[in-house]
């Protein structure tokens, strides 16, 4: 998605468990570690990206790309990429014990152009 938008997008913060993933991520453990380290502002960072990367970054993680859907009235939002990105903020929030906002870039988007991605798994994505 980034390809498309570009800087298009106005970047936003949302909850962590407003957004809806639907497909299960295949992860590398140690990109993880070093994405919490980011956002704990830790130098261990730099593990996944140079060091001039992770300083640019002050305790951040580039936005990830969210669809935004609107439904009867309410917004959902669907992440299909970021996968590394979620599980450090997983993280964060689990030793925090709170909700953690994660910066998104919003993509807003029909339903039909969610079905491009779920097939006939749609009408099972809005509860
Ligand atoms: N430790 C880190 N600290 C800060 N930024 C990082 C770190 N590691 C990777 N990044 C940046 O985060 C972005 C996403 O990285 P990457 O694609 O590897 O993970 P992802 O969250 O699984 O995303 P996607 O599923 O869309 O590929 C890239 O711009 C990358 O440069």
């Amino acid at each position: 998605m980034s390809i498309q938008t570009g800087g298009l997008l106005k970047i936003s913060t949302i909850p962590l468990s407003e957004i809806r993933r639907p497909i299960a991520p295949v992860l590398d453990l140690q990109k993880i570690d070093a994405m919490v380290s980011t956002l704990k502002g830790l130098p261990e960072a730099s593990k996944t990206c140079t060091k001039e990367e992770a300083a640019a970054m002050d305790s951040q993680l580039p936005p990830i790309d969210v669809l935004c859907v609107r439904d009867q009235g309410k917004t959902y939002y669907f992440a299909f990429g970021g996968c590394h990105r979620f599980q450090a903020y997983d993280r964060i929030s689990q030793e925090s014990g709170s909700e953690v906002q994660v910066r998104c870039k919003l993509i807003p988007a029909t339903r039909s152009q969610l079905s491009l991605y779920v097939g006939s798994s749609l009408d099972d994505m809005f509860d």
